[in-house]
């Protein structure tokens, strides 16, 4: 019988442990699922709040939480087990929303991902069968690293480095990081572009055909920097400026690609959010606020 894991967890140069794919794994795949050790409420994240939940795991669970890497300890004075659960712990909820996570946990597997600033997994918090899921965000060859993302947003490799190696303590040498000359000054100027489109697109409520073309412009500049996961959030964009002005052609399209990219990066579930309102676009809160009618422009072919 073959291996079901498509990875194992070993020590990486420089990294201390990382996952790597045992096998080619697809774009779209589940890599796997794990359940928490135990998740906090954001609010309550205290030394003593830690200390309650870890009380009733095993021995077993208690040495595995001990042995994870704890750099925030070193960094910022904390208690072991409280640097151990600042070093590690996942967000779980709002998954790629921007908004800060309910609660974070500790997945005793999980947290063992590194981080690559061109991720090919990325992490969703199932709520419904309180799980998280690791998904492949591009064809991965076997004997690849697999890393997720540490940071949210888009930033130049210079910001990137500073952020990571103060929260984080580790200097970035990912492919993106490890770019030269033109080709980091490219890098560095699409991901500057797409903070600055990502704010302006949020403002084009009374420009929808401005906005539309700028989520185009975006979905480009994405897709030339390698990134999997803002395609849903721009194609989103997209929708809802088409369905503020009641284009139902192009909003269904821009819909369909919002979910087809979810499906991808979070699975069926995790798409659910947009596939509900395909046959029903008219009942989303955006149709026609607008109150114009206007034709405005689908995804690119
Ligand atoms: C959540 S842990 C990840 C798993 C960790 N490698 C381990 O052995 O448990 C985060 C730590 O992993 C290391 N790390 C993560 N990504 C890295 C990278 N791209 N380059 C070097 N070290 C990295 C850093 O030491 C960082 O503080």
């Amino acid at each position: 019988m073959t291996d079901p894991k498509p990875y194992s967890i070993r020590p990486i140069e420089g990294k201390g442990l990382g996952f790597i794919a045992t096998r080619s794994i697809r774009f779209g795949e589940l890599v796997f699922s794990e359940p928490p050790l135990f998740t906090l409420p954001t609010a309550s994240q205290g030394l003593s709040a830690i200390l309650s939940a870890l009380v009733s795991k095993s021995d077993i669970q208690k040495k595995q939480y001990l042995e994870l890497t704890n750099y925030q300890s070193q960094l910022h004075g904390l208690h072991p087990v409280e640097g151990l659960f600042f070093s590690n712990a996942l967000p779980c909820g709002n998954n790629g929303m921007g908004a800060v996570a309910a609660k974070a946990g500790i997945f005793l597997e999980g947290c063992r991902f590194n981080s690559s600033c061109v991720p090919n997994v990325g992490n969703y918090w199932n709520e419904g069968r309180g799980i998280i899921e690791f998904w492949a965000l591009k064809d991965i060859e076997e004997g690849e690293e697999l890393c997720t993302f540490y940071l949210v947003g888009f930033e130049t490799r210079a910001a990137r480095r500073r952020k990571l190696r103060q929260s984080w303590g580790f200097e970035c040498h990912c492919a993106t990081c490890s770019l030269s000359g033109d080709a980091l000054k490219a890098s560095d100027e699409r991901r500057t572009m797409l903070s600055i489109l990502m704010e302006e697109i949020g403002n084009c409520g009374n420009r929808p055909g401005e906005g539309v073309k700028k989520a185009k412009l975006a979905l480009r500049l994405t897709r030339a920097e390698g990134l999997a996961y803002p395609v849903v959030t721009f194609s989103y964009d997209a929708f809802q400026l088409c369905a503020a002005v009641s284009d139902l052609e192009h909003a269904k399209a821009w819909l369909r690609e919002a979910y087809s990219g979810a499906v991808h990066i979070r699975g069926p579930e995790g798409a659910q959010h947009y596939v509900v309102w395909l046959d029903d676009i008219e009942q989303h809160p955006a149709w026609g606020v607008g109150r114009q009618k206007m034709t405005l422009e689908g995804p690119d072919e």
